[in-house]
């Protein structure tokens, strides 16, 4: 068992970190996403809270500001009112008494109110009145109806002008009549007591735009607005004629200030949004940017294309059928309302750019939000994985290091957590799996041991096999003497011992045997005879050859050869050796037991006994043998003929002898 090397480093990076490393990068991506679609949401819901709130107050506004204006017309249509019933129901003498009352002669030939009028009298009403002054021109004919007339508008001015004035939206309250007769209410000035007498009023403008040639509805007038150098104010007039029937008897008038709708156009806006105002001819009426080009074109500034984004602003407001609403372009939300009266509008431009940012804070805080919660979620995480997670795993690895040491019990060992969740089923695995695995160990040494004994076996068998082999290489199958082979191995390497040993004289003795008239054996028995012959003649030849260094071989068919090698060699043992070989063969009986009888052999043998000397070769006593055997063949068979030579070389002498 080795230790896996792996499991023993330290780990190169740490599991928790590349958790927590990989798990805030696709987090931190969420929630961009999250930042990303928060955004057009927030920027979605402001939009439809931007456009409410932009609806309602363009719509208060235009009521409000249109109220001053209403107010106006309410005012005119109460005096015209009140003049035309008093017209209808004050007797002319009545009027004409109280002529007297307003009015004085002046040595320029005009007619002035009285002074009183101005700087304050006691009335006959016993009441104070002061205020007002009034202007008939020099020409003028006074007859009753006029004095009437002017009678009763100096009274309605008496009783209404200081009141309208006080509510400081008006500079100024008059009525005029068409036959050049002024009166008016002008705070703190005398003015009518100081214009020249040769002043003639119908043809001032803030008389004459009511006149019937340029208001032919007979509607109250609204003029410019326009900006009065002496007073430094923002001012509007109101014109109102008065018909009794057909007859243009008087015309009402006041002067607007509109320095406060001015300063609220420009001031009271939402935050990061302003304000204009302009009129439906598309003079512009208030702009901060422009207030003091305004100023200079005395109110008749036009939107014209010089001023691209303005004129885009009264295309787009312009063009609505609505009294007020909110228009979208494409930079800006366009909140805009009619203004009653003058016919004005009053838009307030919200960019969109103010939404946008809007949008972004709200979805950076939902970012910080979200990287917070983020942040205490992988510290939790951090710790969590630190206690499940790193903890049972150090325990695993410690475990496994130990395999190297104790082997696989030790992922038995008790230090392997026992949980009930994934790391619980992993321990339990590795217990299951160690069992399993050490039964497979165990499995496989008895496997090897028994392979160990097998191949032991397989071994023996092959080696004895071998040997068999070896043995069949050499053996003659049928006699059980060694063969022709081993006849050619065995004899080369004793006759070169022998004539290694020359100090001491040796003898190499070689006799060969062959079967008289065998084939008559075959012929008369049948080869199973033979062949029983030959297995008999082996054993008799191989018993009566047993000293050691001694071999008996058949070389082939039925010939057979003896191989001796000795020291004391005469001609006198060699006949007692081959008369006895001679009688053994012929004392062999064979059976035959096809006929019931059996048969006898006789051999004929030549015989080579040499002297070892240095001309000492198989080949040599092989051919001696053979020539004697052949000698003993010639001569009659069953018998044996015997070479023996002593010395070698010249000295070498040669016997020859024949046994029978
Ligand atoms: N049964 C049997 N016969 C064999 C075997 N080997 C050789 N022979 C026979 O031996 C006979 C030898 O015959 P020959 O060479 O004529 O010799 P011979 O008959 O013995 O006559 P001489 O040797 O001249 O006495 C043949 O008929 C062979 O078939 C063997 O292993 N078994």
């Amino acid at each position: 068992m080795t230790v896996d090397k792996a499991a023993a480093e330290p780990a190169r990076t740490s599991l928790r970190t590349q958790i927590i490393v990989r798990g805030a990068l696709r987090s931190l991506v969420i929630a961009a996403l999250l930042c990303v679609a928060s955004y057009y949401h927030v920027a979605g819901m402001l939009e439809e809270g931007v456009i409410e709130q932009l609806e309602q107050f363009i719509a208060e506004r235009g009521r409000r500001d249109s109220e001053q204006f209403l107010q106006t017309e309410r005012h005119h249509q109460a005096v015209e009112q009140a003049l035309l019933e008093q017209l209808q129901a004050v007797p002319l003498a009545t009027g004409t008494a109280l002529f007297d009352d307003y009015f004085e002669p002046w040595p320029d030939g005009t007619w002035r109110t009285r002074r009183g009028w101005y700087d304050g009298l006691v009335f006959k009403d016993g009441l104070q009145h002061r205020g007002f002054t009034g202007f008939i021109g020099r020409d003028v004919e006074l007859t009753p109806e006029l004095r009437h007339r002017a009678a009763l508008m100096a009274g309605l001015l008496d009783w209404y002008g200081s009141a309208w004035t006080a509510t400081g939206q008006y500079i100024n309250y008059f009525l005029s009549a068409p036959e050049n007769l002024l009166l008016g209410e002008f705070i703190g000035v005398p003015y009518l007591h100081q214009v020249p007498a040769d002043t003639h009023f119908p043809d001032e403008i803030f008389v004459a735009s009511a006149n019937e040639t340029r208001n032919p509805q007979r509607q109250t007038v609204w003029t410019h607005f326009y900006f009065d150098a002496t007073a430094k104010m923002w001012m509007l007039s109101s014109l109102k004629p008065v018909y009794l029937g057909d007859r243009l008897v008087a015309t009402l008038g006041q002067d607007i200030l509109l320095d406060e709708f001015v300063q609220r156009t420009l001031k009271d806006a939402l935050d990061g949004t302003e304000n204009l105002a302009f009129a439906a001819d598309g003079s512009l009426v208030a702009y901060e940017p422009l207030l003091a080009e305004v100023q200079a074109a005395g109110g008749a500034l036009k939107i014209d294309g010089a001023r691209p984004q303005l004129q885009r602003i009264f295309t787009a407001v312009t063009g609505q059928s609505r009294r007020s609403g909110v228009v979208e372009t494409e930079d800006a939300f366009l909140a805009y309302t009619r203004i009653d009266g003058p016919d004005w509008y009053l838009v307030n431009v919200y960019p969109k750019q103010l939404l946008q940012n809007k949008a972004m804070a709200a979805a950076t805080v939902i970012l910080g939000i979200a990287l917070l919660g983020l942040l205490s979620e992988f510290a939790v995480l951090w710790l969590l994985i630190a206690r499940y997670v790193l903890a049972p795993l150090r325990r695993f690895i410690r475990v496994t290091e130990k395999v190297g040491g104790e082997g696989l019990s030790a992922l038995q060992g008790s230090e392997l957590p026992r949980r009930r969740d994934e790391f619980g089923l992993l321990a339990k695995r590795f217990r299951e799996t160690a069992s399993e695995l050490e039964a497979s160990r165990q499995a496989l040494l008895a496997a090897n041991r028994d392979l160990d004994a097998q191949v032991a076996a397989r071994t023996e068998a092959l080696t004895q096999a071998n040997q068999r082999l070896a043995m069949l290489a050499i053996t003659d199958e049928l006699s059980g003497l060694h063969n022709r082979r081993q006849f050619l191995h065995v004899v080369p390497l004793e006759v070169a011992r022998l004539v290694r040993l020359q100090a001491t004289p040796l003898w190499a003795t070689l006799a060969i045997l062959d079967i008289d008239h065998f084939k008559l054996i075959n012929d008369c028995y049948g080869h199973g005879v033979g062949d029983q012959a030959i297995r008999q003649l082996g054993a008799c030849l191989a018993g009566l050859h047993r000293r050691a260094g001694d071999h008996c071989f058949r070389l082939g068919g039925e010939e057979f050869a003896l191989f001796a090698s000795g020291d004391q060699v005469d001609g006198a043992k060699v006949e007692a050796f081959a008369g006895h070989v001679l009688e053994a063969v012929r004392n062999l009986v064979i059976e035959v037991p096809e006929q019931g009888a059996t048969c006898r052999l006789t051999v004929s043998v030549g015989i080579a006994c040499v002297q070892a000397g240095a001309d000492l070769s198989l080949e040599r006593l092989y051919k001696l043998a053979d020539d004697a055997l052949y000698l003993a063949k010639q001569n009659g068979r069953d018998q044996a003929r015997i070479v023996l030579i002593r010395g070698s070389g010249d000295q070498a002498k040669t016997l020859e002898l024949e046994v029978r």
